[in-house]
């Protein structure tokens, strides 16, 4: 790992007239240990590290760095000056002696002249001692590029569907959607039962309907509901009236709180049909949309559900709550239960949950239909005679379809992507069957980059500064989302962003992060930045859902708590800036571009030792267009591409700065590395080979959050802190978020511990620190 064939280099400060209050060490200790064993070189080590000690007692402590004997670095020494260390094993490393004051000139210019309190900092450069980014072969296969989820022109019409005529006009009107999608042809005419004649019986089967994301699998479901409760109420006599203290006639489950709002807002502007022309009636007046949702008082919603709410949206925990506590609650009536994302539904976490709501629902209608045996609702031939079971997702495979069959009635499998499903499955005949292969909409373009750790966060900044170009006084009407793998990392590169172009300023001067939706980015001038995760607060997650929906332009850092089924409008480019700990959140995470027949890119950053990760999705079905790092750091400095190496490293130093000079933001920085190292350990085990722990680097990976630190620093720091606070910790199951935890690398290569304790936290909260505090008790086997 890193701290092999070290080379040590510790050096005391050089007079400087700000240094002048401090007395400084008298000694100038600088190690060149190549040879020796490692026990002897870490015995100098130490040596001189407390021989530096106790000379300088009232100094500020000696920061050092590790360089590998490779390594170029760069030396800050008191006098604002980078010098290069002379590495021999390096002659490139030569190259930048020169250039190192360039880039000190450089920084000086653009106001981030270096104002470190530290005597000397020892920083590695950023482009040498990366690993070699291994070939990636080339996959000839080429999309069409034609839109794949976009609305069938040559389709039948909704009207032909047998939709009622005011429900349609009011569709085409609201959603603009004038022309049915391919999935929405399939599934309409299905679930409003037109077709499903059984021995003269009509029969209502449970639905699995997978298609492409941003293909309106939406509409696809809730339409025929919707058009079977206004039949109910056309064929209602006058002196029976549909009312909505009939309780609860469909459920519809998402696994996130913005999915559910997102879902209630389209129910709601379906049911805002006004009256119809012909007759003046309102033949939905009745139906009353309602949400319960986790994050918010209950008793606002018991008193809802009381009154009757007619279509509930809900996440599961909040469901099963009610359905527990809410005596009120009537659900005995219920026609249809919806899993949207099912298969995320159906994954442990919230499975057992599920479990326990379908055995709820079963028993209350069972009880029910025994004390009535006569119903108006039952009788009817147009409302569903059984509850009706709709699943519905893009990623929908076998294996869970297996594991939902088992409370499926002759469940009906519908596939939007047939065609392309088959010419995929052709060109893939090796190695793939329909059964693994996912589809991404046809026009979305998916490029992968493969980076070195050292140089992913300027890599980073440089695609961002790039889309969100300047057009003079504007900034390019771009919406763009970035996802991380844990909240962490998010509120870190959120802060970075928001906060590291403006050096001079302290932190007590920092836009706030912690209350704030949206701050303006100080590091690319103009942007409007958001951020989303599973740890905010219920208030500022609804807000800036609300606010980057509607905004012309900006950009979104967030976890996979915005993966899934979010339709969010004009985002025009994803960037995966951690790849997904499940190939299933790769589809769903693309799928937020490109969405009903619009074009969309996708990028996806891998590091070297990932690279296998393409050949998993190519295995998936999944084609990606390789891009290279310099040509996108190229980008830099469009004016003068050669000297890109100049200005990431300035930009670098920057972020470095900006860190670490401030206790807070050095620990929001530890505490993302940490988090982030955390969600790698909870890859699938097929996916080990890929992303293992032990192939990380992770003193390099310490530059991609802007520390300095060599990673046994960082590992030491935050154990000796952890001890102390750990009789607090397990006192209380969630401290507070500025606690640090123990991070044992042991540990973390055990994935059963990672992964079970990722699967005891609500909302994609993965890798957080909140993740790793479960239940530590064992459940004790039944024996039956
Ligand atoms: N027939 C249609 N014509 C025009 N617009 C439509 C049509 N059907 C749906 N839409 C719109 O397309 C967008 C995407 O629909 P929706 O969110 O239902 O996709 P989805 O298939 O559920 O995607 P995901 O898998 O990401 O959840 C929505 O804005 C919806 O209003």
């Amino acid at each position: 790992m890193a701290d092999d064939g070290l080379i040590l280099n510790i050096c005391s400060a050089t007079k400087n007239a700000s240094d002048t209050a401090h007395k400084k060490p008298s000694i100038r200790a600088q190690v060149k240990e190549v040879g020796g064993s490692w026990k002897e070189r870490n015995r100098v080590r130490k040596a001189i590290k407390s021989q530096i000690k106790k000379s300088a007692k009232s100094y500020v402590p000696l920061e050092h760095d590790y360089n590998t004997a490779e390594n170029g670095g760069y030396d800050l020494s008191s006098n604002n000056e980078i010098t290069q260390k002379k590495f021999p094993k390096n002659k490139s490393a030569f190259a930048r002696v020169e250039n190192s004051k360039e880039v000190q000139e450089k920084s000086k210019k653009s106001g981030n002249a270096i104002t470190t309190t530290q005597p000397h900092q020892v920083i590695s450069s950023l482009f040498t001692s990366n690993p070699t980014i291994p070939p990636i072969k080339h996959n000839n296969q080429q999309n069409d590029n034609f839109p794949s989820n976009a609305p069938v022109d040559d389709s039948n019409s909704f009207i032909g569907m047998g939709l009622d005529a005011d429900l349609v006009a009011h569709v085409k009107e609201k959603l603009n959607a004038e022309k049915p999608t391919d999935i929405q042809c399939k599934a309409i005419p299905l679930l409003l039962n037109s077709n499903n004649i059984s021995r003269n019986e009509i029969i209502d089967l449970d639905v699995v309907i997978q298609a492409e994301t941003g293909s309106g699998k939406t509409l696809a479901f809730l339409l025929p509901i919707i058009e079977r409760l206004i039949r109910a109420t056309k064929s209602m006599k006058s002196d029976s009236p549909l009312t909505r203290s009939l309780g609860t006639l469909a459920i519809i489950l998402t696994p996130t709180r913005e999915l559910a709002k997102q879902t209630l807002s389209v129910l709601e502007s379906l049911l805002s049909i006004p009256p119809s022309k012909t007759t003046n009636n309102r033949l939905q007046h009745w139906i009353v949309p309602g949400i319960v949702n986790g994050g918010v008082k209950k008793k606002a919603e018991k008193a809802r559900l009381r009154r009757g709410v007619n279509l509930l949206v809900s996440t599961p925990g909040r469901l099963l709550d009610h359905l527990q506590n809410t005596r009120s609650f009537s659900v005995e009536n219920l026609r249809w239960l919806v899993l949207d994302e099912a298969d995320r539904l159906l994954e442990l976490g919230f499975e057992e949950t599920l479990q326990k709501i379908i055995q709820m629902l079963d028993d209350r209608s069972e009880a029910y239909q025994k004390i009535n045996q006569k119903n108006c609702l039952f009788d009817s031939e147009i409302l569903p005679k059984r509850r009706q079971t709709i699943l519905c997702s893009a990623t929908l495979k076998d294996d869970v379809r297996r594991l939902a069959g088992q409370n499926l009635f002759n469940p009906t499998y519908i596939n939007g992507t047939d065609q392309r499903t088959d010419k995929v499955n052709k060109g893939h005949s090796t190695h793939a069957n329909n059964s693994k292969l996912f589809t991404t909409p046809n026009q979305l373009k998916q490029k992968c980059i493969v980076t070195p750790a050292k140089l992913r966060l300027v890599t980073l900044t440089a695609i961002l500064k790039s889309t969100f170009k300047r057009h003079s006084e504007s900034i390019s009407n771009e919406k763009v989302i970035v996802f991380f793998s844990c909240c962490d990392a998010v509120d870190f590169y959120f802060d970075l962003f928001a906060n590291a172009g403006n050096l001079e300023q302290d932190s007590d001067n920092d836009q706030n992060v912690s209350s704030e939706t949206s701050l303006i980015s100080t590091v690319i001038p103009n942007l409007m930045m958001f951020r989303l995760h599973g740890e905010l607060s219920q208030t500022l997650r609804t807000t800036t859902f609300q606010k980057f929906g509607t905004a012309s332009s900006g950009v979104l850092f967030c976890t996979d708590v915005a993966a899934r089924g979010l339709d969010l409008p004009n985002v025009s480019k994803i960037f995966q800036y951690d790849p997904p700990t499940d190939i299933k959140d790769y589809v769903h995470r693309v799928g937020r571009t490109a969405r009903l027949g619009k074009d969309g890119e996708a990028m996806l950053f891998l590091l070297p030792s990932e690279v296998g990760y393409i050949d998993s999705l190519e295995a998936r079905g999944i084609n990606t267009k390789n891009v290279q790092v310099d040509t996108v750091l190229r980008n830099l400095t469009p004016m003068k591409p050669s000297e890109y190496e100049l200005e990431a490293t300035s930009i670098q130093l920057s972020f470095e700065r900006y860190v670490l000079s401030d206790n807070q933001r050095i620990s929001r920085a530890r505490k993302a590395y940490l988090s982030y190292i955390r969600a790698y350990a909870t890859h699938s085990s097929s996916e080990k080979e890929i992303f293992h722990i032990k192939k990380l680097h992770l003193g390099h990976l310490a530059k991609s959050f802007a520390l300095r630190e060599a990673p046994s620093n960082i590992t030491n720091i935050e154990s000796k802190r952890s001890k102390k606070n750990h009789d607090k910790i397990t006192q209380k199951k969630f401290p507070p978020t500025d606690k640090v935890i123990q991070i044992d690398r042991f540990k973390l290569n055990n994935t059963g511990l990672a992964q079970k304790r990722k699967l005891d936290v609500n909302e994609f909260a993965v890798g957080s620190y909140k993740s790793m505090i479960g239940p530590t008790v064992k459940k004790k086997r039944k024996i039956k």
